[in-house]
C-alpha cells in the first residue's frame, strides 16, 4: 500500500484522534451526508500543501480546526499525518517509510510542516510529492465537482490534468523559477544599465577632472617648492625691514630724548637768566641809589671847596710874600691835580664813547639785514595767507559747478535719508588725494542715500524744484569689492603696489560699505610704470591708479596729465593742507624774525642812550677841564710872580684833603657809572641770551614736532610691515601648514627674483585652471571600478540570461516531448475506454493548437453509440460524468498513479454505469491504491474494505470498518 496510514486530529469534524489505517488495495468510505467523509480527503489534500482556503471549503485556514460542537469545545490545534510507504521510492526521498505532517494553531494562525517529524518548510512537501501524480492538480483526488466541471471546462482549463499526467510538472516548475530568474535578471540587468549609463555620463567627465587635478597638484607640487622659498626670503625682507624701521623708530626716541633734554636744560637756563636779570635790576637800583649818594657827596664837597677857595683869596690879599708864595704853590698842585684827573675822566669817556659808536654802526647794519629778512618772509606769509582764504572760500561753497548735488545738500536737513557727498564722506591719507581723487572720479559727487526710497525722494525733489541732476548711491544696494586673495598675493610680490585704494581713506565706519563699493577693488600703485606692469600681470582686471593721479582702467586704457585749474574737491583739500602747513612754518619764522629784530632794535636803543648819556657828561666834562687847566695856569703865573728864584721850597704838601676826597668821588661816582653800565650791559646780555634759548626751544620744539610726525608714520610703516609679515606666515601655516623656522630649514638657495616670477606663472597657470575638484582622481577611479565592476556583472548577466533562455529552450522541448508523447498515450488509451464504459462509440482528444504544444487548449471529441452530438456540453450531466470518467481511466492506463482519492465520482451514473465504473477500477488495483468515498453499494461492492464514517449528536466524526451489508445500510439509515 502507498498511504498507509492517516492519522487526524483536530481536524474539521474529526475532533478526536482518529486512524484510517489502509492495508487492501481498494477502500471505500462509506456514511450519510456530512458525517464528515470529505473530511478525510481534505485532510489529505492539506497535509500535501494545499493552501486554497476555498477548496478546502473553509474562509480561512483556521476554519480546518475543529470548531466544537453542542457539546464539545473547540480545539486549538488541528493535525494530520500521513504515512507512506516509499519502498518503491516513489516519493522524493531516501526513506522506506515517510511520515508528512501538517499542524495549525488556532492562536497564531501559522502552519508547521513535518517530514519524518522533521521541521521542514511547505516547498519541501510540494518538492517530496513533485510528479508522483500526488498534486494538487493531479488525479490521486477527484471528487464529484471536479468530475462534473471537467466537461463543462474550458479547453485550456483541462490542460493541467494531462500536464500532470505527463509528469512536466517539475520541468514546468523549473521552467518557471527559471522564468522568475530571467524575470530577475532582466531587473537586474535593466537596474545595472541605469547604473552603467549613470557612471557612463559621470566617468568621462571625472577622467578629465581628474586630469586637471593631476595638472593641477603637479603644480602646486612646484610652486610649494619654490613658494616656500619665496615666502621665507620675504619673511626674511621684511624682518629686515622691521629691524631697520624699529631701530629708526629708536633713534627718533632717542632723538625725541635728547631734543627734550635740550628744551629742558635751556628752560632751566632761561630760568636762571631771569633770575639772574632780577638781581641785576636789584643791583643796578642799588647803584643808582648810591649814584644819587655820591652826586649829592660832590655837590658838598665842591661847595665847601669854593667856600675854602674864597677863604683863601682873602688870606693871601693881608698874607706876607713867603706865606703867599707857599700858600700858592699848595693851590697850584691842587689846581695841578685837579686838572689832571678831570682831564684823563674825560680821555676815557672819549674812548668809551668811540667804542659805542662801533657797537651801534654794527646794531645798525644787523637791524637792516633783519628787517630785509622779516619783511620778505611776511610777504610770503601774506601771500600763503591770501591763498588760504581763497580756498576756505572754496572748500565752504562746494558743489559750484553741480547745482543739483548743491540742491540736495541744501535742503538735507528736511529730505529723509540723505548721508552726505562722497567727496565730503571720504578723507584721503595725505599725500594720497590725488590718487584718490582719481579713484573716485565721477563719483566724487554722487550723493550716498540710506536706501533707494530716499533717492527716489531726492530725485523728486530736484524734479519738482527744476534744480539740476545728481547721481545717488542707496547704501542697502551697494556690494562691496575687494581684490581677489590671489591677485592680491600677486599684488604684494609685485614692485610699486601700495594697497587697495579703500586702505588710504578715512572715513566713519558707517561708511564702510560706500568705501568697499567704490575703491576695494581700485588699487594704488607708486608710479605709472609699476602700475603699466601690475595691470599687465593682473591681465587688465582691475582700474590702478597712482600717487598723481594717472589711471590705468580696466581693459587697458590710460588717464593721466595735469590740469592747471584743478579744482577737484580732494585737489584743493590736498593744497589747503599743504599750504596750512607752509603757513605754519611761515609765521613761525616771521616771529622769530620778529622776536630778533625787536631784541636788536632794543640792543640799539640802549647803546643810542649810553652814547648820548656819554655825550652830556662829556660835554658837562669839557668846560670843568677847561675851567681847572685855566685855574692852573692863573696860579701857575700868580706863583712865578711871587715865588724866590732859587726855588728850593721844600715840596708844598697839599694841607686840605679835600680836593683829593673830591677827586675819589669823582672817580667813586665814575665807577659806580661804570658798574650799572657793566650791570646793564650784562642784563641785555642776559635778555638775549634768554631769547636765544627761547628761540632754540621753538626751533628744538618744531623738530619734536617734526620726529614725533616722522614716529606716527614709522609707527604706521612697522604695523604695515608687521601685517605683512603676519599674512606671510599666515600663508605659511595656512597654505602649507608650516611654521616659520620650519620652512627656513627647507629655503632653497635660488634666484628670488626668478623664483618670484616662476611663483607668480605657477600662480596665473593655477588661477587658469579654474575650479579644481581634488577629490575627483579618487572619485575618478571609485567610478571607474564600480563602472568596470557593473560592466563585467553586466556581462555576467547577459550571459546567465543566455544560459536561463537555453535551459528554458531546453525544458520547453522536454515538456513538448513528454506532453506530446503522454497526450497521444492517453489518446490511444481513451477509445477503448470509452467504448468499454459506454459500450460502443468512439472518443478521442484533440490538440486545439497543435503548434503550441506548450499552451494549447484540450478538446474532447466523442461519439456515444448511436449519438451525433457534437458539442460536449449538450451531453446528460450523468454522460459528462463517464465521459470525464473515461479519460481519468485512460490516464491512469497510459501511467501509474500510486494513490486516487475518488470522492463521490460516479454520484451522477445510473446503476448499469456504477457498476461498470467499479469494475473499471479493479483493473487498476495492481498498480494503484483507491479510496473512494461512495454512496453507491455498486462501488461498495468493488471495494477491499470499507471504513463507516459516523457523526453522532455530538458533531464528531468517528470512523469503523463495516462490511458491504452494514455499509449499504449505514448509507441508507443516513438517508432516512
Ligand atoms: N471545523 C469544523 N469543526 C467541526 N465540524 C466541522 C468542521 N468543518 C466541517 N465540519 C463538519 O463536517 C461535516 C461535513 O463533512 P463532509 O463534507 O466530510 O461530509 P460528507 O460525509 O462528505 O457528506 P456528503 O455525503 O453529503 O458529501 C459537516 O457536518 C460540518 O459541520
Amino acid at each position: 500500500m502507498f498511504l498507509k496510514r492517516i492519522e487526524l486530529q483536530g481536524f474539521k469534524s474529526f475532533a478526536d484522534k482518529t486512524i484510517l489505517t489502509f492495508d487492501s488495495d481498494v477502500i471505500g468510505i462509506v456514511g450519510p451526508n456530512g458525517c464528515g467523509k470529505s473530511n478525510i480527503n481534505d485532510a489529505i489534500r492539506w497535509v500535501l500543501g494545499e493552501q486554497s482556503v476555498k477548496s478546502l471549503r473553509g474562509n480561512s485556514m483556521s476554519d480546518v480546526i475543529f470548531n466544537g460542537s453542542t457539546q464539545r469545545k473547540p480545539v486549538q490545534m488541528a493535525e494530520v499525518t500521513l504515512v507512506f510507504d516509499n519502498s518503491r521510492h516513489l516519493l522524493n526521498i531516501d526513506y522506506e517509510e515517510v511520515e508528512v505532517t501538517r499542524r495549525i494553531h488556532r492562536a497564531s494562525g501559522e502552519g508547521e510542516y513535518f517530514i519524518n517529524k522533521t521541521p521542514c518548510r511547505l516547498k519541501d512537501i510540494l518538492n517530496l510529492v513533485m510528479d508522483t501524480g500526488l498534486g494538487k492538480d493531479s488525479l490521486s483526488i477527484i471528487t464529484q465537482g471536479n468530475i462534473s466541471a471537467f466537461a463543462d471546462a474550458k479547453p485550456e482549463d483541462r490542460r493541467a490534468l494531462f500536464e500532470e499526467a505527463a509528469g512536466v510538472a517539475k520541468y514546468k516548475k523549473r521552467k518557471n523559477d527559471s522564468l522568475n530568474k530571467l524575470n530577475r535578471t532582466q531587473e537586474n540587468l535593466l537596474r545595472l544599465e541605469d547604473i552603467i549609463a549613470e557612471l557612463e555620463r559621470q566617468v568621462n567627465p571625472l577622467k578629465r577632472q581628474a586630469q586637471k587635478a593631476a595638472v593641477y597638484l603637479e603644480k602646486k607640487e612646484k610652486l610649494e617648492a619654490i613658494e616656500i622659498s619665496v615666502i621665507c626670503d620675504e619673511i626674511e625682507t621684511l624682518q629686515e625691514k622691521l629691524e631697520v624701521a624699529k631701530q629708526k623708530a629708536f633713534d627718533l626716541d632717542a632723538q625725541k630724548a635728547v631734543h627734550e633734554t635740550t628744551i629742558s636744560v635751556h628752560d632751566v637756563k632761561n630760568e636762571e637768566l631771569r633770575r639772574e636779570m632780577s638781581e641785576i635790576d636789584h643791583e643796578v637800583n642799588h647803584l643808582q641809589n648810591q649814584f644819587v649818594n655820591i652826586l649829592n657827596e660832590i655837590n658838598t664837597l665842591e661847595a665847601r671847596k669854593t667856600e675854602l677857595d674864597e677863604k683863601r683869596k682873602y688870606a693871601l690879599e693881608s698874607a706876607g710874600n713867603q706865606e703867599k708864595a707857599k700858600e700858592l704853590k699848595r693851590m697850584l698842585e691842587e689846581a695841578r691835580y685837579e686838572y689832571e684827573d678831570r682831564r684823563k675822566r674825560m680821555q676815557d669817556m672819549r674812548t668809551d664813547l668811540e667804542l659805542m659808536r662801533k657797537k651801534q654802526e654794527q646794531a645798525e647794519s644787523e637791524i637792516a639785514a633783519c628787517e630785509e629778512e622779516t619783511q620778505q618772509a611776511s610777504l610770503l606769509f601774506h601771500r600763503l595767507s591770501n591763498r588760504r582764504d581763497i580756498l576756505e572760500n572754496i572748500i565752504k561753497q562746494p558743489f559750484t559747478h553741480q547745482m543739483g548735488v548743491k540742491a540736495v545738500m541744501q535742503a538735507q536737513t528736511t529730505l529723509h535719508g540723505v548721508m552726505g557727498v562722497v567727496s565730503q564722506i571720504f578723507k584721503p591719507m595725505m599725500n594720497y588725494e590725488s590718487a584718490i581723487g582719481s579713484a573716485l572720479g565721477g563719483a566724487l559727487y554722487h550723493i550716498v542715500t540710506e536706501d533707494e526710497t530716499s533717492a527716489r525722494h531726492a530725485i523728486t525733489f530736484l524734479k519738482k524744484n527744476q534744480s539740476g541732476r545728481a547721481t545717488f548711491l542707496p547704501m542697502n544696494v551697494l556690494k562691496p569689492r575687494y581684490i581677489g586673495r590671489d591677485h592680491r598675493m600677486l599684488c604684494e610680490n609685485s614692485v610699486g603696489f601700495l594697497g587697495s585704494a579703500a586702505e588710504f581713506v578715512e572715513n566713519e565706519p558707517i561708511f564702510d560699505p560706500v568705501r568697499d563699493a567704490l575703491l576695494g577693488n581700485v588699487i594704488v600703485c607708486d608710479n605709472l610704470m609699476n602700475a603699466n606692469e601690475l595691470a599687465k600681470r593682473l591681465k587688465y582686471g582691475y582700474k590702478i591708479i597712482t600717487l598723481d593721479g594717472d589711471i590705468v582702467h580696466r581693459g587697458g586704457s590710460m588717464t593721466g596729465g595735469k590740469q592747471k585749474d584743478n579744482h577737484s574737491p580732494m585737489q584743493v583739500q590736498k593744497e589747503y593742507n599743504q599750504i596750512l602747513q607752509q603757513l605754519q612754518g611761515q609765521q613761525m619764522k616771521v616771529d622769530q624774525l620778529q622776536n630778533q629784530l625787536t631784541a636788536l632794535v632794543s640792543h640799539k636803543r640802549q647803546l643810542d642812550e649810553q652814547i648820548v648819556q656819554a655825550q652830556i657828561a662829556l660835554a658837562k666834562l669839557q668846560p670843568i677841564v677847561d675851567a681847572k687847566r685855566a685855574k692852573y695856569e692863573r696860579l701857575q703865573i700868580d706863583y712865578e710872580q711871587v715865588a724866590p728864584k732859587d726855588d728850593t721850597a721844600e715840596e708844598a704838601l697839599m694841607q686840605d684833603d679835600l680836593v683829593i676826597r673830591l677827586s675819589d668821588a669823582y672817580s667813586m661816582k665814575d665807577e659806580i657809572e661804570q658798574k650799572m653800565k657793566q650791570k646793564r650791559e650784562r642784563r641785555m646780555k642776559a635778555g638775549s641770551e634768554a631769547e636765544r634759548n627761547d628761540a632754540i626751544i621753538r626751533e628744538k620744539r618744531r623738530e619734536l614736532n617734526r620726529f614725533q610726525n616722522e614716529q606716527r608714520e614709522v609707527e604706521v610703516s612697522i604695523a604695515k610691515l608687521e601685517t605683512n609679515l603676519e599674512n606671510a606666515l599666515m600663508r605659511l601655516s595656512t597654505t602649507y601648514e608650516m611654521t616659520y623656522e620650519h620652512a627656513a630649514t627647507l629655503k632653497q638657495d635660488l634666484d628670488m627674483e626668478a623664483a618670484r616670477k616662476e611663483v607668480m606663472r605657477l600662480r596665473s597657470e593655477i588661477a587658469a585652471l579654474g575650479n579644481v575638484n581634488l577629490d575627483a582622481p579618487q572619485e575618478y577611479e571609485e567610478v571607474n571600478n564600480r563602472y568596470t565592476f557593473y560592466t563585467a556583472q553586466k556581462e555576467e548577466l547577459e550571459e546567465a540570461r543566455r544560459k536561463i533562455l537555453s535551459a528554458i529552450d531546453e525544458m520547453d522541448e522536454a515538456m513538448i516531448v513528454q506532453f506530446k508523447t503522454m497526450f497521444d498515450k492517453i489518446n490511444q488509451e481513451l477509445n477503448d475506454v470509452f467504448t468499454a464504459l459506454f459500450g460502443g462509440g468512439r472518443a478521442r482528444l484533440i490538440l486545439v493548437d497543435p503548434e503550441d504544444i506548450l499552451h494549447t487548449g484540450i478538446d474532447i471529441d466523442v461519439q456515444p453509440p448511436g449519438k451525433s452530438v457534437q458539442n460536449i456540453r449538450l451531453f446528460s450531466g450523468g454522460e459528462k460524468s463517464l465521459i470525464a470518467i473515461c479519460v481519468l481511466f485512460s490516464i491512469l492506463k497510459a501511467r501509474t498513479i500510486p494513490l486516487c482519492i475518488f470522492d463521490e465520482v460516479e454520484a451522477a451514473l445510473d446503476q448499469a454505469n456504477v457498476e461498470r465504473f467499479a469494475k473499471y477500477i479493479a483493473q487498476f488495483r495492481e498498480e494503484s491504491q483507491f479510496i473512494v468515498v461512495t454512496h453507491r453499494p455498486g462501488t461498495m461492492a468493488q471495494c477491499d474494505a470499507l471504513y463507516g464514517v459516523t457523526m453522532q449528536q455530538n458533531g464528531v466524526s468517528q470512523l469503523l470498518k463495516v462490511h458491504l451489508k452494514d455499509a449499504i445500510e449505514l448509507v441508507d439509515h443516513g438517508k432516512e
